[in-house]
């Protein structure tokens, strides 16, 4: 398992692209985790330069992605209002190849509450399934990097979106009101806490770390993607099919027979064309003898057999036939 989270400069960012693309090459069943990178609270953490990097480079090699709101919208372009849109940013970044999307906190639940996406894509199948719960008035540092800490140990473990997300919101509910109350007391009546008094108490949170209490419910979410969404991502997925013909064109292929990500055969254009041709001319020539026999009365018989042989098609076999004139 490999986890990134900030990188300032567009050359770490490329080696980490890098170093991502050989590991999996090693190791295809590595985890890759981009956690939150860019913002929080409307602050952008890093170069704006870099976002292309992120979205087009960095994201589609991911595993998982943990962005908050605010990154969500900037990695998918979308501006996020309401449940609707969430999905539809979760779309777009399953359609850039992220197999779990986890959306770890946004403002589109009910008044004073903070809503929470969990998603994942397999086969084709999505599964997003969502929790509220209320926003407690104090600015936390490092929720999102502990967040996806707790979300990737309990996928590791327990191998069910559902059961990581519920117990990953079960620690960081009791870490940040450990924190905001340890906080309080710190700052005194009526005084707002200074960030270095909000420093959070992971220390402290030992056993609600290793043993989330079972507080939160996760909630499959029933709602569909509106058909705006549902044209987007075909959208989406008809841009990656032109790109796969984009591929296929410029390396004169037709068809790609792949085991484990390597071609083992595949099939020009003009084989197939001719392969095409040589069984019409068969099918038109033995039309032919059977019409010929018919109306004349002769024969037709094979006299040899010539193989066709194809490079990278499978050998087939063809008869060459001709007419006898038999008493
Ligand atoms: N003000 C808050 N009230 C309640 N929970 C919070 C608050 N801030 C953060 N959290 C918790 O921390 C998690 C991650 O927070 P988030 O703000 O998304 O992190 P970041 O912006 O650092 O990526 C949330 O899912 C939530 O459980
Ligand atoms: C520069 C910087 N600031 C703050 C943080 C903490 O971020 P958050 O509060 O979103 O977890 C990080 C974590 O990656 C960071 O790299």
């Amino acid at each position: 398992m490999c986890v990134f989270c900030y990188m300032g400069s567009k050359s770490f960012l490329e080696k980490v692209a890098e170093i991502i693309t050989d590991l999996k090459k090693y190791n295809p069943n590595l985890i890759y985790v981009k956690i939150h990178f860019y913002s929080k609270n409307n602050y952008v953490y890093v170069p704006q330069e870099l976002l292309p990097l992120y979205r087009d480079v960095i994201v589609p090699l991911a595993d998982i992605v943990t962005p908050n709101q605010f990154e969500a919208e900037k990695l998918s372009g979308i501006s996020i209002n309401n449940q609707d849109d969430a999905l539809k940013a979760i779309e777009c970044l399953h359609t850039k190849g992220v197999k779990v999307v986890v959306i770890s906190s946004s403002d589109i639940g009910k008044e004073g509450n903070m809503l929470t996406l969990a998603s994942t894509a397999k086969n084709g199948v999505r599964e997003c399934y969502k929790i509220e719960f209320p926003m407690l008035d104090g600015r936390f540092v490092g929720t999102g990097d502990l967040f996806a800490a707790c979300l990737l140990g309990w996928i590791h473990k327990s191998n069910s979106i559902k059961d990581a997300f519920e117990k990953t919101l079960s620690t960081m509910q009791s870490v940040i009101k450990r924190t905001l109350e340890h906080a309080q007391k710190l700052a005194g009546p009526g005084n707002k806490p200074t960030p270095a008094q909000m420093e959070l108490r992971l220390v402290q949170s030992k056993s609600d770390i290793e043993n989330p209490k079972d507080t939160f419910k996760a909630q499959l979410n029933r709602k569909t993607l509106s058909q705006s969404a549902q044209n987007q991502a075909a959208t989406s997925l008809r841009n990656q099919l032109s790109g796969l013909e984009n591929r296929h064109s410029s390396s004169g292929l037709l068809l790609d027979i792949t085991r484990g990500g390597k071609r083992v055969r595949g099939c020009t254009y003009a084989q197939v064309t001719c392969a095409f041709i040589l069984i019409l001319v068969i099918m038109v020539t033995s039309a032919m003898m059977r019409y010929l026999e018919r109306e004349s009365g002769f024969k037709a018989i094979s006299t040899h057999s010539v193989v066709l042989m194809h490079n990278s098609l499978n050998t087939s076999r063809g008869n060459m036939t001709h007419l006898s004139n038999f008493p």
